[in-house]
């Protein structure tokens, strides 16, 4: 059984519900009708009703939810909660009525009461305009510092990482992380390499360099960043600094990283920035036609996941299924 249809199987066994706030979106309407027909959530749209059932034609959606943030009853109660929780910040109480009409914020405002259990947005807007509500609102888990994402790679005919799937990671949310960070993002995606896919971590650091054939700023942060990473948690295997050829392919391994366990047999690949994550999983993705699920976060209180703008309806509905499957815990 391929990891999605595993995930989807987990979903189905304990049906969560999962918010679209980009419910006038033709992707996401073909999406919300997939997930209600493979029976993985209980899917709630949030918007305009009309204009969602203009825009869906013949798909059908009578097993959807559809609230509307402008008749909502809640809508009040969500404006005063939200006031509450940004007022600190600077919001005022009518720019919180206000952005209760947004469907993201309102939909986030519904995570954070309970109301639903995860959300997922992203198909129309941008990752920061999607995370950025995220950690206003729903905020971090506790114990966690740091919220971060990463791609579920799943790459057909491949013998790399376990059958061709690994996990990339930061693919679209820290922008240039430090050392600590950098190990921080490393533990949080080995945990959910096992956590949601119940696979053995084995954690590459990436550089531009392999145990210390180059030097520089941005190689000694990656060495530091692996020190940090295995005193943190010595229990997971993890290693770096190296190039992504000594992380995947055990002949190069051998040659460049004769030592290390993960080189040669790497199933999750940290990237050192924002600009090698995202430039990386794209390539994975268009080049080596592989499919990426996400961006999933990481550390925050409750299940928000990101599409990319460039998402198809399936990608969708895999992440619906990953949502549910996080809310699980
Ligand atoms: C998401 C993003 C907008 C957050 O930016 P930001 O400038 O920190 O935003 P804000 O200052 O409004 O932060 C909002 C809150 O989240 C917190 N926060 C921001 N990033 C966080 C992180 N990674 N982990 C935990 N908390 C975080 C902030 O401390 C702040 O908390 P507070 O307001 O309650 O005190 C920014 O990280 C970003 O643009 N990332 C890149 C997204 C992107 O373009 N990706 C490429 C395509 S996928
Ligand atoms: C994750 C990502 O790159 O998102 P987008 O393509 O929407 O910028």
């Amino acid at each position: 059984m391929s990891i999605l249809e595993q995930l989807k199987q987990k979903a189905k066994a304990d049906k969560k519900r999962i918010l679209l706030p980009e419910a006038t979106d033709l992707r996401v309407i073909q999406a919300a009708s997939m997930a209600i027909k493979e029976d993985i959530a209980q899917v709630i749209l949030i918007g305009s009703r009309d204009e969602i059932l203009k825009n869906a034609g013949s798909i059908d959606l009578s097993g959807a939810t559809i609230i509307d943030p402008r008749t909502s009853e809640k809508r009040q109660h969500y404006s005063e909660a939200f006031y509450e929780l940004r007022k600190s910040k600077g919001m005022t109480p009518e720019k919180a009525a206000a952005l209760m009409e947004d469907p993201v914020y309102f939909g986030m405002m519904m995570v954070k009461e309970n109301d639903a259990d995860g959300l997922v947005s992203g198909a129309i807007h941008s990752t920061a305009d999607t995370l950025r509500p995220a950690l206003q609102i729903v905020k971090t888990a506790p114990g966690s510092k740091l919220v971060s994402t990463f791609f579920i790679m799943s790459i057909p005919d491949c013998e790399y990482g376990d059958n061709g799937t690994l996990l990339f990671a930061d693919c679209a949310l820290n922008e240039s992380p430090n050392a600590e960070q950098l190990s921080e993002i490393a533990i949080a995606t080995a945990t959910s390499m096992k956590q949601m896919l119940g696979i053995t971590p084995s954690v590459a650091m990436l550089s531009y360099s392999t145990m210390g054939s180059a030097h520089s700023e941005h190689t000694e942060k990656v060495v530091q960043a692996t020190a940090l990473a295995k005193q943190k948690a010595p229990d997971i295997l993890i290693d770096g600094e190296m190039q992504l050829d000594a992380a995947l392919v055990q002949r190069v391994a051998s040659l460049k990283a004769p030592q290390s366990k993960v080189a040669g047999a790497a199933n999750v690949l940290i990237f050192p920035d924002l600009n090698a994550g995202n430039i990386g999983y794209k390539l994975v993705e268009r080049l080596a036609k592989g499919e990426a699920y996400g961006p999933v976060t990481q550390g925050l209180a409750r299940p928000i996941n990101d599409l990319s703008r460039g998402c198809k309806a399936e990608d969708i509905v895999a992440v619906v299924a990953i949502t549910a499957v996080q809310a699980q815990v």
